[in-house]
């Protein structure tokens, strides 16, 4: 595997700038090599020293880590945002300069960021900086993969660039970015909580179970939102370090624009595509965990044989199996749930394999299964158009898909829940449970209370 030299970064800008005509779009120039390993975190934490907005991102087992600083390209859409963004994806590849001898999943060109859960529905001011569907292709990039880092820069050249300058400033950023520095731990105070409405969203339970007896849906997923203040200012390289801490078995992710941090800890994945492998999940269906080893077995048990949970749980399965069954061959979906430990509770999971068709991408898949019965409802149009008339909340990403895609097929997607949005000394984290006909108000809300515990433990709560 050949890879750029340092010296040879400014010739193949110039090389890049002389072919370009006169009229043509700016090109992007991608360059990846390996580098000595290094810590994914520590990466994001020397990154805020350039004021640029940041994305973390690792996979429930670990085995990749991506940080991405700033913004080389971006990509937005609103209207028909699947096909919109995966048409300027490809028109970006279309002019690309790439140099990734590794071509391993998540490395060279990826775009890094998520979607809204509603695009119907109105945006408040608490999201105005995060788009129905917005991804970044970083100017810096960190991947590590199985333990091996790589390291990837993205410009964007136009005509009348100075190769020599844009090496130059290159350099200087990199300065940064690879010094050493000391990370003070830091703790959190929460100075106020504020619950948005529970008595409201209760009654929104009740009225969501009568549309169920009346035949109307079969599961509605209803979410509510809290409020927090703090005594500082909230660092998310400090939160994720945290959670990091606490949550295995899920992804932590954290999305920065202008001062606001949408961040969480979710275990559900949505889809994971390498090359023609796809891999999807049904999680739902959920249960605290025990105080003894005794109680966690007896309530996993009664959680597996649980008829709610399990109809709840069923919702998922077979929309998935619907929704993607056209678009793949070799689908394997087992017949009964396991159950799924985290650290502040358990839920009902199967894994769904299939091979991708030819043809179709991670977007086609995304389109598809988004919002499934875990965060939508059953049918889809008729619980959705439920909760955007009566939950009190902007869910924006929450409850969305948010991840990566890169230029090789691969790419991963999770469904953005144990989540919160930061803006300075303030966050609002969400939470919701999937309400079917047995459901009870009170049993739901701590339900939402457990789920909201993996963020609330890490910001002082
Ligand atoms: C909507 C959430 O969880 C979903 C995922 C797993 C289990 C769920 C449940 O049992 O209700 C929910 O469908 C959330 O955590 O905010
Ligand atoms: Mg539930």
């Amino acid at each position: 595997m050949i890879e750029i030299k340092e010296g040879q970064v400014e010739a193949l800008f110039e090389k890049v700038i002389q072919g370009l005509q006169n009229n043509e779009d700016a090109r992007l120039v991608s360059i990846t090599k390996k580098i000595q390993p290094i810590d994914a975190l520590e990466f994001y934490q020397r990154a805020s020293y350039m004021g640029k907005n940041r994305t973390y991102w690792t996979n429930s087992n670990r085995s990749l880590y991506l940080v991405g600083v700033g913004e080389t390209f971006e990509i937005t859409a609103a209207q028909s945002r699947f096909k919109e963004t995966k048409q300027k994806w490809d028109k970006l590849l279309e002019q690309a300069v790439i140099h990734n001898p590794y071509k391993l999943p998540g490395t060279g060109v990826t775009a890094l960021g998520g979607m809204s859960f509603d695009p119907k529905k109105e945006t408040t001011e608490l999201w105005k900086h995060f788009k129905p569907s917005q991804f970044t292709i970083p100017e810096f990039q960190l991947t590590i993969y199985q333990g091996e880092s790589y390291y990837t820069i993205n410009v964007l050249i136009n005509k009348d660039d100075h190769s020599g300058q844009l090496a130059a400033s290159i350099q200087r950023m990199e300065e940064t970015l690879f010094q050493t520095i000391q990370v003070e731990p830091e703790s959190l105070t929460i100075e106020k909580k504020v619950e948005i409405n529970p008595e409201r969203w209760k009654e929104t339970v009740r009225a969501a179970t009568s549309e169920i007896l009346n035949k109307k849906v079969e599961k509605i997923v209803l979410a509510r939102e809290v409020r927090l203040s703090f005594d500082k200012q909230v660092k998310s390289s400090v939160v994720i370090d945290k959670l990091l801490d606490t949550q295995a078995n899920s992804y932590i992710f954290a999305f920065e624009k202008n001062n606001h941090c949408f961040i969480g800890a979710t275990p559900e994945r949505l889809v994971k595509v390498e090359q023609d492998n796809l891999l999807s999940t049904c999680l739902a269906g959920t249960a605290p965990r025990g105080e003894t080893r005794e109680e966690d077995e007896r309530i996993s048990e009664e959680l597996l044989h649980d008829q709610k949970n399990r109809e709840e749980h069923d919702f998922v399965v077979q929309m998935i199996k619907q929704a993607i069954k056209d678009h793949c061959t070799d689908l394997v979906i087992p017949d009964e749930p396991v159950v799924y430990p985290l650290k502040n509770l358990q839920h009902l999971y199967t894994p769904v394999t299939a091979k991708l068709k030819e043809g179709y991408s991670i977007f086609d898949i995304i389109e598809q299964l988004h919002p499934t019965p875990a965060l939508g409802g059953t049918p889809r149009e008729e619980s959705l158009a439920f909760i955007r008339e009566n939950e009190l909340l902007d869910r924006g990403w929450y409850g969305a898909p948010v991840g990566w895609l890169d230029s090789n097929q691969n790419g991963e997607f999770a469904v953005a829940i144990r989540s919160g949005l930061i803006h300075g000394d303030t966050a609002s984290l969400f939470a919701g449970c999937g309400v079917v006909k047995d459901s009870d108000p009170e049993a739901e809300y701590e339900e939402t209370n457990i789920k909201l515990m993996p963020m609330l433990s890490v910001l002082g709560g």
